[in-house]
Order: C-alpha cells, then sequence, then structure tokens
C-alpha cells in the first residue's frame, strides 16, 4: 500500500488530472462513493460537516450519495466564502437537491443532538497552521458529541497533520477514518492512536501500478509481503536455500547466539554455522540443526586462517547480538567483512545488528567495506550512535534521517521501533505489524536471524528485511490475543506456520 501524506496527495492528484486526464470532480466523485460504501446501511439521520476545501467538497460529495440513498442527511456548511471549485461545485448540487443546509453555530448542539451519525470533512491534506476560532470550537463540539455519535472522518481526522501526526491545536477524535490512495504518514505517530480508529484505505478509480512512480514509500502488506515470495523449486537442495554463517554470542550472552540461530534454521536457511565460543556447548542442544564453529577466544589468531574458509564458503553473514566490544570480537568482525566474493563469485551478504553496529559507530572507516551488500538493523539508541542525531531528532524526522543515512553508506537501513522503518535511501517500507508486548530482550536477536535466513534463501537485502520485520511483528500480534507477553522463544515456535499463512492465504 503507498504511504503518502500532504505533498503526495497533491502530486498525485495533479498527475490524475493532468497526465490521465481525469476531471478533479470526477476523482472526487469516486472518493465519496468509496466513501459511502463503509457505511452501515442500517445507519440513519447523518450531520455532514464541511468546511471550504475538497475536504469539505468530498463531505457535500457524500451528502449527495446518502441523500439519493434516501437517508436522512443535514449539512453543517461551516463558510461558503472562497469555496475550492470542486467543493462550491457539490455544494450548489446539495442546495438544489433540497438538502437541509444550515450555516450557525448556535443550531450545531441541536443538529448534534438530532443525529445518529457525524461525518467530517473540514480538513485533510491541506491542512497548513494551526486551529483556531470557530474552526476549534466546531471540533470541540464534535469531540463532545463524539461520546454518542459515530464520528466518521474523511480522509484525515481534522486537525492532524498528514505528514506528521501532529495535532495542530485540536482535532476531532474520530472513530472510523476513511482515507483516499495512500495510507498517511501522519497515521504512523503513535501519539494520535486514539484519534484516528479504525483506519480504512480507499481508493479514488487509480490503479496503484498507474501512479506507483509517483512515490517509492509502501505500508507493508499481507498483500505486498505474499507478493514478494519466491517459489521453492521441486528440485531443490539445501545449498539452494543459502549458507549462513552467523557470529553472535560469546560468555555469558549464549543465549543471544542461540537466538540468532534457531531464528535463522526455523526460517529455513539451507545451512547454518555459529561462530561461537570453544566452550559454549549450549548451541548444539537448543539448535541441533546448526552447525557450530569454535573460536579460542585466548587465542584467536589460532582460528583466523580457518575462519578465511568458512568466509568464503558463505552466502550471507550476520554478525553482532551479544558478540560484545573486546579486542577479539573486533578482530573476528573486522574478518568477516573484509572477503566481499564467495568461492562461487557471489557477493557474501551481511546483517550487521547490536555490537557490529557499536564496532561500527567506532571505527568508521569500516563503512567503506559493507558497501552494496549490508542491512544494518539499529534501535533507535543505536542508529543516534551511528548518525550523531539525538533519538528526537530521528523521531521527529524519521523518514528523511534514514533514507539520507542509508544512501550515504549505501546499505540497507532498517531502524526499530514502532512501524519500523526500511529503507534503502530511496525505497521505503513502514512495518504495519508489531506491538508492545514483545519489547524484550532476544526479540532483536530473532529478528536478525530470520532477515539472514531470508537473505540466505535469495531475497534481496531490502525485501528479506521487509519480510523479517513484518514476520516478526505478525506472529506476535497473533500471540498476544492468546498471550500477554510474547517472547523471542515464541516467535521462533511460530515462524514457519506464519510464513505458510502469509504465503498461502
Ligand atoms: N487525490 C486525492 O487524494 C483527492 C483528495 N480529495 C480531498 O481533498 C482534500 C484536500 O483538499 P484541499 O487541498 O482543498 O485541502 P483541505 O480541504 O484539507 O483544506 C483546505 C482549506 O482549509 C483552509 N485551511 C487550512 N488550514 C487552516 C486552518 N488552520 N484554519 C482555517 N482554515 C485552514 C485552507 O485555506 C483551504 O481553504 C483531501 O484531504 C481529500 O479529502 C478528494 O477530493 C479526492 C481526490
Ligand atoms: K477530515
Amino acid at each position: 500500500m503507498l504511504l503518502g501524506g500532504n505533498k503526495t496527495t497533491r502530486k498525485i492528484d495533479n498527475f490524475a488530472i493532468n497526465n490521465l486526464k481525469i476531471p478533479s470532480i470526477v476523482l472526487m466523485e469516486n472518493a465519496a462513493i468509496s466513501f459511502v460504501k463503509h457505511i452501515d446501511e442500517n445507519e440513519d439521520n447523518f450531520l455532514i460537516i464541511c468546511g471550504k476545501g475538497n475536504n469539505g467538497g468530498d463531505g457535500y460529495a457524500i451528502a449527495r450519495q446518502l441523500f439519493s440513498k434516501g437517508k436522512n442527511v443535514k449539512i453543517f456548511c461551516i463558510s461558503n466564502e472562497n469555496m475550492s471549485n470542486d467543493c462550491m461545485i457539490n455544494y450548489e448540487i446539495c442546495k438544489n437537491m433540497g438538502i437541509e443546509i444550515f450555516y450557525k453555530i448556535e443550531e450545531l448542539d441541536k443538529l448534534f443532538f438530532e443525529c445518529n451519525v457525524v461525518i467530517e470533512g473540514i480538513f485533510g491534506t491541506g491542512l497548513n497552521s494551526e486551529i483556531k476560532g470557530i474552526y476549534q470550537e466546531i471540533i470541540q463540539k464534535i469531540n463532545t458529541a463524539s461520546n454518542n455519535k459515530k464520528v466518521y472522518s474523511i480522509d484525515i481526522p481534522s486537525g492532524i497533520n498528514g505528514d506528521t501526526g501532529e495535532i495542530m491545536g485540536i482535532s476531532v477524535k474520530a472513530d472510523i477514518t476513511i482515507s483516499f490512495v495512500t495510507y498517511k504518514k501522519g497515521f504512523l505517530n503513535s501519539k494520535i492512536k486514539d484519534f484516528l480508529g479504525k483506519i480504512i484505505i480507499e481508493n479514488i478509480g487509480l490503479n496503484e501500478t498507474s501512479i506507483n512512480h509517483l512515490l517509492k514509500e509502501y505500508y507493508l502488506t499481507p498483500d505486498m509481503i505474499k507478493s514478494f515470495r519466491i517459489k521453492r523449486n521441486e528440485d531443490s537442495h539445501k545449498g539452494d536455500f543459502g549458507k549462513v554463517l552467523i557470529f553472535a554470542g560469546s560468555s555469558g550472552f549464549y543465549g543471544a547466539g542461540n537466538i540468532v540461530a534457531k531464528s535463522c534454521v526455523r526460517t529455513g536457511a539451507g545451512l547454518t554455522t555459529v561462530i561461537t565460543d570453544k566452550n559454549n556447548f549450549s548451541l548444539n542442544v537448543f539448535v541441533p540443526e546448526a552447525m557450530s564453529f569454535p573460536i579460542n577466544f585466548d587465542n584467536i589468531n589460532e582460528n583466523l586462517e580457518k575462519l578465511e574458509n568458512e568466509i568464503l564458503n558463505s552466502d550471507v553473514i550476520a554478525i553482532g547480538p551479544g558478540i560484545g566490544k573486546s579486542e577479539q570480537a573486533f578482530l573476528i568482525f573486522e574478518k568477516l567483512i573484509s572477503i566481499k566474493k564467495n568461492n562461487k563469485g557471489n557477493t557474501i551478504k551481511l546483517i550487521l545488528d547490536a555490537d557490529a553496529l557499536n564496532l561500527l559507530s567506532e571505527n568508521r572507516k569500516l563503512f567503506e567495506k559493507i558497501r552494496n551488500r549490508s542491512i544494518l538493523t539499529p534501535h533507535l539508541v543505536e542508529f543516534s550512535r551511528l548518525t550523531g542525531f539525538s533519538t528526537d531528532e530521528i523521531n521527529k524526522n524519521r523518514f528523511e534521517i534514514t533514507k539520507n543515512f542509508a544512501k550515504k553508506y549505501e546499505i540497507i537501513l532498517l531502524l526499530k521501533g514502532k512501524n519500523t522503518i526500511i529503507t534503502n535511501g530511496e525505497e521505503l517500507f513502514a512495518n504495519s505489524t508489531g506491538n508492545s508486548h514483545m519489547a524484550n530482550g532476544g526479540m532483536g536477536d530473532c529478528l536478525t536471524g530470520i532477515i539472514c535466513s531470508l537473505v540466505g534463501q535469495k531475497y534481496d537485502l531490502m525485501k528479506s528485511a521487509g519480510i523479517g520485520a513484518y514476520l516478526h511483528g505478525k506472529i506476535a500480534d497473533e500471540l498476544v490475543k492468546k498471550q500477554y507477553i510474547v517472547n523471542a522463544s515464541h516467535i521462533i515456535e511460530n515462524i514457519s506456520e506464519c510464513i505458510l499463512n502469509i504465503f498461502q492465504n
């Protein structure tokens, strides 16, 4: 699903009107028809509150549609001066059709009292400043009425900035928001969850393929994830699903390595090998399918040469969880990223997480070695270390900062958090799954394991990160329906079933 905002709405609008030659009034009509589809047939007694821009125009068109179905419809017109063209056209039609239109704010309380459903089209993507005066008063009244009326918002709850999700002084609290064409970036702002209600994205008669060259940002949906699927050949063998090398876990943190390995195995990698302390015997017990490459941390030179063969044999290397920042960890890390091509002549892909990112932050010249073949999976604090931006700055400007970083270093960045972001600097995915009940130790390790496994199975880096983040969150979303806390082990046990559901449904 396309992800957009205020500017992109205008871009799509202009393209549809100027290139596709769809008159704007037709787009508005399509929007109204799509909107009305979501209104329960049994509902009656509508109050539609209209502003003077195209969001108000949608409101008048929706009023007409409902009226022509025989519904009781009343309109509150906030202003009939300086209306946009299409708003004026629909306003005039409503008048001509004899729909009752009210203008005085003193009449609003009675109108609220008499209606069952409120539909508001005050501001959409054109809101450009703090809401004051009469607009503020009307929104306040809608929110008071919303205690016992169903409130539908057209496109965006009036008062929410479509780009940032910021509340511009005051905002309507909708029960249902029916938005057009794009999932608005502002909806990703977790602070306004209660204002959006249920979100539905509707079509206005534009096929996504005719406009998706205009924007390269997506909100990940099950259909998109399904479309990424690579079919498995019947005659394939384990070598076709990737040789994954993992450097994760060290004394005191063996669990991290075990979780990465088990997630990788469960996601379907062909062969998984874990570089681990020679004294770690837990791997074989926890993940019998994985192989180990033992390292003597007291004398790592003993192993570095042999490690070179292991690197040359691998398709993808995941590095980071639980490795610490010791000199030995650094030397192994440096060795692992120093060889670009494997024995088959293919580029060895890298997934860098946790301490690998911290080591990278402190040794920035290593960025040279990871270009064009890596996914970096920081959480907010790790990303702050990598970029030098404060966590507040990143939160306010996630899209721009992540894209610029990915572009500058030619890597895929996956910034973990609510609506995890994945970008290569051009294209961007915002994840739609996940919840706060999965915020506990080991979750990141599990994600790393899933992603490196997908890369091993020849999914490209963007898609591996996208599927991985979606799958990881989706499993947790399903599990919280029947349990309160979700741990990495719970995710691991459900990976295979969830992949099947996503790819086959
Ligand atoms: N391509 C699309 O996606 C389509 C968009 N449509 C609708 O068009 C809307 C955008 O229409 P517009 O660009 O006309 O913008 P809006 O209708 O959102 O608002 C613009 C009007 O509000 C005024 N305004 C802005 N901020 C204000 C404030 N703080 N206080 C008081 N007045 C303020 C402006 O001066 C202008 O008159 C979308 O949200 C959507 O509902 C639909 O008509 C269908 C096509
Ligand atoms: K609105």
